[in-house]
């Protein structure tokens, strides 16, 4: 079977971690666990949910892609994709937009990218602070512009699956349904 990557992408808040979980879980997807310099959140495990690296580690790896976020580096590795294919020829990877548009001009067909959205941005940081995320962290990141940016759709990847996912049981039906269950 030939290899595919399923990038999920949108704002921060609109529930890209919590749909890779679901495809992970219910679909037999490998995650691709992408590299960061930003600090671990108090629930975060390194290897699990990113590899966390300082500004030297993160410069040792070979990259997709990188970029900064927030104020933090952020990259995809040759080594993670390949990591996961070699478990299961369907990978699953979260993205900010920009990643998800390098990610498609690179691996086109192969990569299958998912847009999340909500309808009411308020909900974004609601449920950043429902995550845990300090205030600190949620101001700096609600003044971004990579967070403004994020929560439209990129004319170039105006192709990609788009899901609201205002509810959680709506968005599982549409998932479920696009990858047969
Ligand atoms: N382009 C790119 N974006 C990434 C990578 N890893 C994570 N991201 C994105 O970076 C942004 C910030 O991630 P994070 O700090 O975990 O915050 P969260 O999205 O609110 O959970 C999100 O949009 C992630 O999808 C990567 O390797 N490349
Ligand atoms: N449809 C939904 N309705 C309500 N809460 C949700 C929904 N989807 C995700 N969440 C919750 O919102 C918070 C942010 O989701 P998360 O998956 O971490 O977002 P992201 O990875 O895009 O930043 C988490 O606490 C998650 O459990």
């Amino acid at each position: 079977m030939a290899n595919k990557v399923i990038v999920v992408t949108g704002a921060a808040g609109s529930g890209k971690t919590t749909v890779r979980n679901y495809l992970a879980k219910h679909f037999k997807m490998t995650k691709v666990i992408t590299h960061t310099t930003r600090e671990p959140r108090f629930n975060e495990k390194d290897g699990a949910d990113y590899y966390f690296e300082n500004s030297d580690t993160f410069n040792q790896k070979h990259y997709l892609e990188t970029v900064t976020y927030s104020g933090a580096k952020y990259g995809s590795s040759y080594e993670g994709l390949n990591l996961a294919w070699q478990k299961s020829s369907d990978a699953v990877i979260v993205l900010d937009t920009k990643g998800a548009i390098t990610y498609k001009q690179k691996l086109g067909a192969q990569a299958v990218v998912i847009f999340l959205q909500v309808n009411n941005v308020e909900m974004l940081k609601h449920r950043m602070i429902k995550r845990g995320d300090s205030m600190r962290k949620i101001i700096q990141r609600i003044n971004s512009l990579e967070y403004k940016r994020d929560q439209q759709l990129p004319a170039e990847l105006s192709n990609s699956i788009v899901i609201n996912n205002d509810n959680w049981d709506a968005t599982k039906q549409k998932l479920n349904h696009i990858f047969g269950k």
